[in-house]
């Protein structure tokens, strides 16, 4: 017998890179499912709202990070089986924002160079968007 099909969630997240080619990652809190973990900012996408949408508004709630929709390229896309849910997350770059990112919500964050994203733990639905990110920059 098959499982029974598992719940298609939709999550909108953004690699914000810097003038020195940096992406930023920040890490999930404690608590939180994949607690401790490194991902890329984003969330959701809430009821009525755009991928896009999503990571404009997430990036100033998490990060204090003001962007326009104008401004995130589509990069790449995860597809990935957890335990109680099926992830699917479109990932987005964007490098024209303002503000100086800060763990507006007491997440930990770290600007990274490409080659040194494996040196922190994701979540595994981030694994292979890694190397999209290196070829990129
Ligand atoms: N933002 C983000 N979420 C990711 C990444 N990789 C990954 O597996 N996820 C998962 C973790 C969560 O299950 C889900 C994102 O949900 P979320 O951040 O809006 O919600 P959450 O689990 O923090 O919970 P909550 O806000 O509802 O309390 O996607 C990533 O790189 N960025």
């Amino acid at each position: 017998m098959t499982d029974a099909p598992k719940k298609m969630l939709l999550v909108a997240a953004c690699a914000l890179i810097d003038t020195d080619g940096r992406i930023l990652l920040a890490q999930r809190p404690e608590g939180k499912n994949l607690a401790g973990l490194w991902e890329f900012p984003g969330g959701k996408v809430e009821e009525g709202e755009t991928p896009e949408e999503t990571v404009v508004r997430e990036l100033y709630e998490e990060l204090g990070i003001t962007t326009r929709i104008p401004c995130l390229a589509p990069l790449t896309f995860a597809s990935h089986t957890y335990e109680t849910f099926h992830l699917l997350m479109p990932l987005f770059v964007c490098r024209r924002f303002d503000g100086i990112a800060q763990g507006r919500e007491g997440q930990a964050i770290k600007w990274v160079r490409p080659q040194a994203l494996r040196d922190y733990p994701m979540p595994p639905a981030d694994e292979p968007l890694i190397p999209f990110l290196q070829d990129l920059l």
